[in-house]
């Protein structure tokens, strides 16, 4: 048997209230694809921190090619073979590819050579990118290829991959998975962490599992279930979503021909988009990322403004209102990114729990702000959504990924909405906790609420939405009942945006 490349022992970092990695011992062969998997919260992103030297661990030993291995920065990592992409890519629009990488190299060649390598690099692992090309106009793809391109120029012997399929099309995984068995097969070892369970079975080779900072146990995801992965993550069996029959009530939004110029230059407008959505009912708009999905929710939530008669709420024009009216009317949104936009990352949960839910929940009393409501409601949220924090207090960027997006879906259901418009709302969360939001959607819709649910996630869209449309470079398609659509409909009116496939429904 060959040595490891890499093996932990003993590693624990504690965090305060939090033991977020608790004495984890595993080992990482050349050549594998090593799955890490655990619900939201569970440790990995501090594991694979550990490793890439962004956080020191309080005790225990990694071992990296034979050698005692204690990164103190990410350059130290870097230079003894340790590369990583990021689920939140760190580029800058208006530089090309090539100086984007450069950036991003401890010693960069001049940028002639360095366009050179990008081209190899790009041809030899199968991964099309023209290093002159702008990148605020590549697809999200395309700009991951990009930080691989950066970290393959590095000859990494260990790759770490933070969630890195949420953001493409299926067929950009297939090229992604191509690539990765491409270096798997000249020894590099790739630490891959996803809450996709069906793109793990079809990856990795191996797989540790990881429940609240423990290693509880190791698994070879081919001949394990999805199912029974999850359930080892969370340690017993969770319920799937149920959709209680509905009677659908009034039109309660309506958009007429609606036309918006995205604020960004390298957004997607609007063009004539028209959709109404019901008291009761799940409105489910699919698409690739970057066809407008953005702009949409903006256009609902009230930063970018249209027509007054564009958009109607319960037949009222409010199309150049601004958010705070919005909300006040009972039209509540939640937007894709959690850190910075859904929830300012240095505030606490109560705090955040204010920035939207004044109005409603009647936390601001005469110009003061009722502290104490304001956390009751924080708590609220925390307790009815299970978000794992050691409480309101607690500052928004502390929380894991998921645990956030629980926490920002979580505040703008618990408002009771007359409308709620949400983008992405499971993206990173874990199969258990998906599966309760989808459920908080669902019930919410059954107490009257319509619900406008824009998401890449065919699967989520097809399990909870009444009717469906695809929005392609900011045009929507014509909207269907969701039932008994095909995969190859669906492939229709997502209209090849980017060229796009459609493999799984
Ligand atoms: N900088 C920090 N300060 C305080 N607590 C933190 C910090 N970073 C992580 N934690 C806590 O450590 C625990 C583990 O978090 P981590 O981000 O490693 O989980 P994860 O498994 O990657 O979750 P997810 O799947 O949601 O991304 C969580 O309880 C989190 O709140």
């Amino acid at each position: 048997m060959t040595s490891p490349l890499l093996s932990l022992s003993g590693l624990t970092k504690a965090y305060p209230g939090v033991v977020a990695n608790d004495n984890v011992s595993f080992e990482v062969q050349p050549g594998e694809v090593h799955a890490l998997l655990g619900e939201n919260g569970a440790g990995k992103s501090t594991l694979v921190k550990m490793i890439y030297g962004l956080v020191r661990p309080d005790s225990g030993q990694m071992v990296l090619h034979g050698e005692a291995f204690a990164p103190t920065e990410p350059s130290a990592a870097r230079a003894a073979g340790v590369a990583m992409v990021f689920q939140h890519f760190s580029l800058f629009d208006a530089l090309n590819v090539a100086e984007n990488v450069a950036l991003g190299m401890e010693n960069p060649p001049p940028m002639g050579d360095l366009a050179t390598r990008i081209r190899e690099v790009s041809t030899t692992y199968g991964l099309p990118l023209d290093p002159a090309r702008t990148v605020g106009e590549l697809s999200a793809g395309e700009r991951q290829r990009v930080e691989i391109i950066r970290c393959l120029l590095q000859d990494p012997r260990l790759l770490i991959m933070d969630e890195p399929t949420s953001v493409l099309t299926p067929q950009e995984v297939d090229i992604l998975f191509e690539t990765l068995r491409k270096l798997t097969s000249e020894g590099v070892a790739i630490l891959y962490i996803s809450h996709k369970l069906e793109e793990i079975r079809t990856l990795c080779d191996h797989a540790t599992i990881l429940r609240l900072g423990k290693n509880v146990g190791t698994c070879i995801p081919r001949d394990t279930s999805a199912r029974d992965m999850a359930e080892l993550m969370v340690g017993s069996a969770f319920a799937a979503p149920e959709r209680a029959g509905r009677d659908l009530g009034e039109v309660a939004l309506e958009l007429k021909d609606l036309t918006a110029v995205s604020s960004s230059a390298f957004g997607t407008s609007l063009k004539g988009i028209t959709l109404s959505v019901r008291q009761g009912e799940i409105l489910g708009l699919g698409g690739v990322a970057g066809n407008g999905q953005d702009e949409l929710l903006a256009v609902l939530s009230g930063e970018m403004r249209s027509n007054a008669d564009a958009v109607q709420f319960m037949g009222q024009p409010i199309g150049r209102l601004g958010p705070g009216p919005r909300r006040k009317m009972g039209l509540l949104t939640a937007p894709e990114e959690r850190l910075g936009h859904a929830a300012a990352p240095d505030m606490s949960l109560t705090e955040n729990a204010l920035l939207t839910g004044a109005e409603r929940e009647q936390l601001m009393q005469r110009g003061f702000l009722r502290w104490s409501a304001a956390e009751a409601f924080a708590r609220r949220i925390i307790e009815a959504f299970d978000v794992r924090t050691p409480g309101p207090d607690v500052a928004a960027r502390a929380l894991s990924g998921g645990n956030l997006q629980k926490f920002v879906i979580g505040r703008e259901v618990m408002q009771r909405p007359e409308v709620l418009v949400v983008n992405q709302p499971t993206w990173g969360v874990d199969a258990a906790a998906a599966a309760a939001i989808r459920q908080a959607l669902l019930d919410l819709a059954a107490n009257g609420t319509a619900v406008i649910c824009i998401s890449q996630d065919l699967d989520e869209l097809m399990e909870i939405s009444d009717r469906f449309g695809a929005l392609n470079e900011g045009r929507l398609s014509e909207i269907r009942p969701a039932q008994g659509l095909s995969v190859d409909e669906i492939g229709l009116m997502m209209g090849g945006a980017h060229g796009m496939e459609v493999a799984h429904v």
